[in-house]
């Protein structure tokens, strides 16, 4: 069928199974050829093709709430909600968002881009509608790697403690991104493995079977339990929580799903719903690709499943030069131990965990664990090294905070992808973390512009281990001139380029410095450009040395809230220095998604405005 036609999930109520089976593979085939010209989140989205749609055929959205956790795989709900007609803008600026988004549409009565909320915005649906005395179902859809998030966990135990009904979708997929891990992934295993799918079916057949007027026999004043004959199912971990249980069912099979969430719909009480996916179903490079290539995906070529504009040859991912190096000195210092939250492939962790797998932790979604898992490591006298994403690291500022700053133990924690991100948007953007790590006694801070900076940084923590240093690195691409370098870093010194002949001082730090350097390479206005690569501490000598009759520009890419400009007005404040700052850097909002460009100019950040700005500020000096 026409995709673009459907305006709302209504007309799945119509459909007979084999119908419902043809709209999934036309679903199927317009995912992958839409995802493989702008890119985006491919295989959680082939693998809930069927899930999505039997959610829909037996719930009535936008009444009963459906809660895609990370949001990550809504696609298929947002086609069956009417969007089709606006993926050739997915994740695009002024596009559709890659999440659920609630301005786009009623049917998404939930936000994220975080992990393992849903469940929590679940309970609290739940407890407002009986509240309220509504009448509808609040059903989240969890994935395997995130039930385990603390989050879901918290909200679990919750719901275990109250009469609130909520309909837990738990779609297991063995993945995060990569393979899943830990003690709850072999749990769901065991249940897989157990045969109780195969002797389920048949009770799901016969409790939903209907009866002569087409009432379903299910009697629902029980609960769920009391119908399923054939189980293992009272000693699922869930039940511990006080939640029934409910499968495995094959989230494939449309007929067993549709059956299973009609049991759970007329069910008494709250219920896990456990479905068996499989990721990346149905496109064969996305199967069983469990180093995570294909979870989030750049545009591609369907035919080979090659990548349509690779990464460039001269130059490096940011954390792929993080990782070698750490890599590298793994080799020499039997001590040094690496630590990920779930993301191997995005912080290019990949050979690091294949040649240490005795030094590295992939910990799950466990960001607060992660870091203070990081903190005993540094009581134990290792060197730990942590990469995590920088918007990520906000679930767990009190861990940095409390557990490591306070005690101020040595370890490196390398913050990636600082900055706009691009296309995820608001939820991933690292514009935040300057702003609440600055404030904490004992760190070190450092927002290098070069690969030898990255490497004399984590040479000087590795020789030191003296404090918690903090690598700042942004999503994208570096040259590698200096691929051996065992130099240490004096910390808190910037660099001056061009001291001698300008119009103005920019002060700004990381790529930036390559952005702006190269942009007013032949321009009119002659710069003074200062990389202020460690944003803690602040070079005090320097900024008291920059002080003149000429303009004072600080321009960064992160909120200008708590940002280094506003420790720079500080300074300057304390020691009585009066000199007018401008600050360039992100407004008190939430930054778009689009391409990098395309965000610079929405804040009015991109060079040309930037350009513009700093001659109307010469101008008006000139003036005066
Ligand atoms: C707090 C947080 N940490 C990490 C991520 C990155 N992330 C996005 S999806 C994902 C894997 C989710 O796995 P699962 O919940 O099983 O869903 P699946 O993709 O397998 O459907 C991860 C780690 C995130 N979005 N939020
Ligand atoms: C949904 C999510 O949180 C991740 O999949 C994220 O999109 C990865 O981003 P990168 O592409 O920057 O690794
Ligand atoms: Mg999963």
């Amino acid at each position: 069928m026409d995709l673009n036609e459907i305006k709302d999930p209504s007309f799945l109520k119509e459909l007979d199974i084999r119908q419902l089976n043809q709209l999934a593979q036309d679903i199927r085939y317009f995912l992958i050829n839409n995802i493989s010209k702008t890119g985006g989140h491919l295989s959680s989205n082939l693998g809930i093709v069927e899930l999505t749609i039997a959610l829909h055929y037996v719930f009535n959205s936008p009444k009963d709430k459906i809660l895609f956790d990370v949001g990550h795989q809504s696609y298929v709900h947002k086609i069956l909600t009417g969007r089709a007609n606006q993926f050739k803008t997915l994740r695009k600026y002024q596009g559709l968002s890659g999440f659920q988004k609630r301005c786009e549409s009623s049917h998404d009565v939930w936000e994220a881009g975080h992990s393992s909320t849903a469940l929590s915005g679940a309970v609290a649906m739940a407890i407002a509608r009986d509240l309220n005395n509504q009448d509808f179902s609040v059903i989240p859809v969890v994935g395997d790697a995130a039930m385990v998030g603390g989050e879901s966990l918290e909200a679990l135990n919750h719901l275990g403690s109250i009469n609130n009904k909520v309909i837990i979708i738990l779609n297991d997929n063995q993945m995060a991104i990569g393979k899943s891990v830990g003690g709850f992934g072999d749990f769901l295993s065991s249940i897989r493995l157990s045969g109780t799918y195969n002797n389920l079916k048949q009770d799901y057949r016969n409790i939903t079977s209907k009866n002569k007027i087409g009432k379903m026999v299910f009697n629902v004043s029980k609960r769920v339990k009391d119908f399923v004959k054939h189980g293992l199912i009272d000693d699922t971990i869930f039940e511990d929580f006080g939640v029934d249980y409910l499968g495995p069912v094959n989230g494939h099979d449309l007929d067993d799903l549709i059956r299973v969430l009609n049991l759970a719909k007329i069910s008494k009480t709250s219920v896990v719903v456990h479905v068996v996916t499989k990721k990346g179903r149905g496109y064969r490079y996305a199967e069983n690709d469990y180093a995570g290539k294909w979870h989030g995906i750049a545009p591609f070529n369907v035919n080979d499943g090659t990548i349509k504009h690779p990464e460039p040859k001269d130059k490096i991912s940011w954390s792929k030069l993080v990782a070698n190096h750490i890599e590298k000195n793994m080799a020499e210092d039997e001590d040094i131990i690496a630590i990920t939250p779930a993301m191997i492939h995005g912080s290019a962790m990949d050979n690091i965990f294949k040649h240490y797998p005795n030094r590295s932790f992939d910990v799950g979604i466990a960001e607060e664990h992660a870091l203070t898992f990081t903190a005993g490591l540094a009581v134990a006298n290792k060197k730990p090294f942590i990469s995590i994403y920088s918007s990520f690291l906000q679930r767990a500022y009190d861990q940095v905070n409390h557990d490591i700053a306070r005690m101020d133990l040595g370890c490196l924690i390398s913050v990636d992808r600082c900055g706009f991100v691009g296309a995820d948007g608001p939820t991933h953007h690292g514009v935040f973390d300057i702003g609440f790590l600055n404030p904490l006694p004992n760190v070190i801070i450092c927002t290098p512009s070069n690969a030898k900076d990255a490497k004399r940084f984590i040479n000087t923590y590795l020789v030191n281990n003296d404090h918690p240093y903090i690598l700042r690195i942004p999503r994208g691409y570096i040259k590698d001139e200096v691929v051996k370098c065992n130099e240490l870093i004096p910390i808190g010194k910037w660099k001056i380029e061009n001291n001698d002949n300008y119009d103005v001082t920019i002060i700004c730090y990381g790529q930036n410095v390559n952005m702006i350097r190269d942009y007013f390479t032949d321009k009119d206005i002659k710069v003074r450009l200062v990389d202020a690569l460690f944003i803690k501490p602040m070079d005090l000598e320097m900024l008291e040395q920059l002080v003149d009759d000429k303009p004072l520009i600080i321009y960064e890419t992160e909120l200008k809230i708590n940002s280094l400009a506003s420790n720079i007005a500080y300074y300057y404040s304390q020691k009585g220095i009066l000199k007018q700052i401008y600050s360039f850097g992100v407004d008190d909002h939430f930054s778009v998604q689009g391409s990098i460009n395309e965000i610079l100019k929405d804040e009015g950040l991109d060079m040309e405005s930037f350009y513009q700005n700093i001659k109307e500020i010469i101008d008006e000096k000139r003036k005066n």
